[in-house]
């Protein structure tokens, strides 16, 4: 029988990295398209960002957690500047499906920053980042915006690879998925999960859902358990161990509607049990706020990519969600 691990692709994209010859590039382009279409989700190697960088990241994560309760509500998610979505999300907020109770996961939330004079700011997931007082920026701002930036380089390279797998007869340009990463929305979320004993079947550490934007590059915190994904070949809910160094990418709602399904936002939740904290940092590139797509599977259906991360917002978010409206 397949283990889990096995079960989920692998890809490997050293060769893009490395502007390697055709051939290799090619290889990389029908790996990345077979695991997109097939399950939507797949471990990311080869992808540059070293072990260091990665646990600098993590890092950040158990350091904003180790702040008070006080100091964390000084940068409460409801303070950031109009719709801007920016600080911290205490426990249970986040509901994602009827007759589920909220997510346990308390976050924070960071983005690209805009000052408060621009004109954008307060607009939509656009504004001032709120950062902890308590904190130095050489020991968590600085370091995280920096591990932020080279996020977008790297969903940038994903980007291009998806756009060579799309099917030859959409005759879609290579560069067709570049303008979502200009000038994005691509928040990051630093995840904290606490144990939960009385982990039962109505709450998760976060519930089965699907990411709103383009992709995710999530990387979790080695030696913990508590990430499945829904796996379509079998229909079952199946553990998606660590692999140290990797990261684990998941295309999102807006890539799946903007390829009219040919690529598959994938179904995934963190159960977390009894004994151990768990950390995690996703990094969602949504895509550019105003940009209106078209899907290229010839359906004509328009999404305009702000409006439908503002309302998954929206639809999860219960009253936390109003300031958005
Ligand atoms: O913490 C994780 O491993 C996954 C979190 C997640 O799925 C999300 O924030 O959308
Ligand atoms: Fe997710």
């Amino acid at each position: 029988m397949t283990s889990p691990v096995e079960a989920i692709p692998t890809v490997d994209i050293s060769p893009f990295v490395a502007n390697a010859p055709a051939k290799a590039l090619l290889d990389v382009v029908k790996a990345m398209r077979h695991a997109c279409t097939t399950y939507g989700f797949f471990y990311l190697v080869g992808h540059g960002i070293s072990l260091e960088e990665q646990n600098g990241a993590l890092d950040c994560a158990k350091l904003f957690f180790t702040l008070s309760q006080e100091q964390k509500m000084d940068v409460w998610l409801k303070k950031s500047l109009g719709k801007s979505h920016r600080g911290y999300e205490p426990p249970g907020i986040q509901t994602h499906q009827k007759g589920l109770l909220p997510d346990t996961k308390e976050a924070f939330i960071f983005g690209a920053e805009i000052p408060e004079d621009d004109p954008e700011a307060g607009t939509f997931s656009t504004g001032p980042n709120l950062w902890p007082k308590a904190l130095k920026p050489h020991e968590f701002r600085n370091p995280i915006m920096e591990y932020q930036g080279k996020m977008l380089e790297l969903v940038k390279i994903l980007l291009k690879i998806l756009a060579l797998g799309l099917p030859e007869e959409w005759e879609c340009a290579p560069d067709v998925f570049d303008e979502l990463a200009i000038n994005p929305s691509m928040p990051m979320r630093l995840l904290h999960y606490a144990p939960n004993p009385t982990h039962n079947n109505t709450q998760f550490g976060v519930g089965d859902h699907t990411d709103f934007g383009c992709i995710t590059v999530l990387l979790q915190e080695p030696n913990r358990e508590g990430l499945q994904v829904w796996y379509p070949p079998t229909e079952t809910w199946i553990p998606v161990p660590v692999k140290e160094g990797s990261y684990v990418i998941n295309i999102g709602d807006m890539i799946q509607k903007y390829t009219g399904g040919y690529y598959r936002s994938a179904r995934h939740r963190v159960v977390n049990g009894g004994k151990e904290h768990r950390y995690s940092a996703p990094f969602f590139l949504n895509g550019q706020l105003k940009l209106k797509v078209t899907a290229l599977d010839g359906s004509g259906v328009e999404t305009v990519v702000g409006e439908h991360i503002r309302q998954r917002l929206i639809d999860t978010m219960g009253e936390s969600g109003n300031v958005l409206k």
